[in-house]
């Protein structure tokens, strides 16, 4: 067996000037394989440079990927001196990562401490840096070549390729319908109730595709999401799996869309007294009173309820789910929320929670077996939690949705898109919605929505 050396670090926290926009202080010659970005509405955490990995040092593969990953950074916080200036959630170490969806996926994710941290949220702002030390606990000479004016300007960057063009993933976007006929026969025979089903696009470019231009183009026009990049997994979700902050936990659980601007049914529900003019030709009719959507919904926001339930002292499960509006589709939503009763961290309580029935299905472990017998594909880091975590154990993980999965010499991109299959669904219908789920990256991409 390998015993894994940790690096020994030192993070500082300072007080910093509150950013109109965090990813202006990426310097310049950033390494943009290196940016991370959990940013919502202007506030969250930006990160360059890579201080440690758990990648780095040897994490078991499989279902294990989030428990070792979880010890590695119980072991990194143990050995790391801390002066923190701030002390709010998201100071001091930090921690971003992401995890692959399956544990049979050969990219299972992880963990990474990058060199500089900066944050802000509610008018306050810091920026943390993160040095490796040497054995007499002085800075070492790599680590003192890390970037650490974080006030510098970023310029030149936010250029996009040109020529990009997108080209058939898995499964060609005509025989989507078929494969999602496949499953409502799965579903209508008793195998799951409801399978979520996901489908990739490649997007190929002359020049490498630069993760920061997509990153601000995300955060410009899908500012109500979380604007993520972990390891070249980069997008905009809508969907949180978990936030542990000092105590609190919440999660919003999305299942359920209909595209703005699609057709309603002429049907209304108590929930949403403001869609009563049943002339107005109005998707988020449809959403708050078709069967098909209520359904799908209920699963999901009953299966995180399940799982978060033995973590907390009291959890709040909202009886009616609301319509989440962003640029392309309108979701339905729910937001949970509760006092923690363990000291399980916000990465626990992730893994805790994947697979959601927003991105499997249920049963979930047969809906896990049908989405590999159907989807043709390994969804890689795509559909599990992304997100950060800090010493404490507080910190944000979103479901990786909405994103794109860079390749390591940034030519290449697979975007992904899927929805969740009922009895109900109608396969046409469903190959649209994951052509309106791309819209995000395709705008990223600069093709338009
Ligand atoms: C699986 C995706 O969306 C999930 C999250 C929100 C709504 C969903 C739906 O309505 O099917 C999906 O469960 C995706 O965006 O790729």
């Amino acid at each position: 067996m390998t015993v894994p050396v940790l690096p020994r670090l030192r993070a500082r926290t300072l007080e910093a000037p509150p950013q109109p926009d965090l990813f202006d202080l990426l310097p310049p010659d950033v390494d943009p394989a290196t940016v991370v970005s959990w940013v919502r509405e202007g506030d969250g955490l930006i990160g360059w440079g890579r201080a440690a990995a758990s990648t780095d040092d040897g994490m078991p593969s499989g279902p294990d990927r989030f428990t070792a990953a979880a010890q590695w950074w119980a072991d990194l916080v143990e050995a790391t001196d801390v002066v923190d200036e701030v002390n709010l959630p998201g100071t001091g170490l930090v921690a971003f990562g992401s995890f692959a969806f399956s544990p049979d996926s050969p990219d299972l994710g992880g963990l990474v401490v990058p060199r500089v941290v900066a944050g802000q949220r509610d008018g306050r702002a810091w920026v943390t840096s993160i040095e490796a030390l040497d054995d007499a606990g002085q800075v070492s000479t790599q680590a003192g070549r890390s970037h650490t004016g974080a006030t510098t300007v970023a310029s030149g960057q936010g250029e996009l390729a040109d020529g990009i063009r997108l080209e058939p993933g898995a499964v060609a976007p005509e025989d989507w319908p078929r494969v999602i006929r496949r499953a409502i026969g799965r579903i209508e025979a008793g195998e799951v109730d409801k399978v979520v089903l996901a489908r990739d696009v490649r997007a190929v470019a002359d020049s490498p595709i630069d993760t920061v231009a997509l990153l601000r183009r995300l955060a410009a026009r899908y500012a109500a999401t979380w604007t993520f990049a972990v390891d070249g997994l980069v997008g905009a979700t809508p969907e949180m799996l978990v936030r542990l902050q000092e105590g609190r936990v919440r999660s919003r659980v999305l299942a359920g869309t209909v595209r703005r601007g699609g057709t309603p049914a002429p049907s209304v529900t108590e929930a949403h007294p403001e869609l009563e003019d049943q002339h107005t030709p109005d998707p988020r009719l449809h959403l708050v009173s078709a069967a098909k959507e209520l359904e799908e919904h209920a699963f999901a926001v009953r299966s995180v309820a399940e799982k978060l339930a033995p973590h907390c002292e009291s959890l709040e499960v909202p009886e009616q789910p609301f319509v989440l509006e962003l640029p392309d589709v309108y979701h339905l939503a729910t937001d949970l929320s509760g006092r923690a009763a363990d000291d399980a961290t916000s990465l626990d309580l992730a893994a805790a929670l994947h697979p959601s029935a927003a991105v499997c299905g249920t049963p979930f472990a047969d809906a896990a077996r049908l989405i590999d017998e159907l989807e043709g594909m390994d969804r890689g880091r795509y559909a599990g939690p992304v997100g950060w975590l800090d010493a404490s154990g507080d910190g944000d993980w979103g479901i990786a949705l909405r994103c794109g999965q860079l390749a390591a010499d940034a030519l290449s991109m697979r975007l992904f898109a899927g929805g969740g299959i009922v009895s109900a669904s109608d396969p046409d219908a469903e190959l649209a919605e994951t052509e309106v789920k791309l819209a995000a990256m395709r705008h990223a991409l600069g093709l338009g929505s």
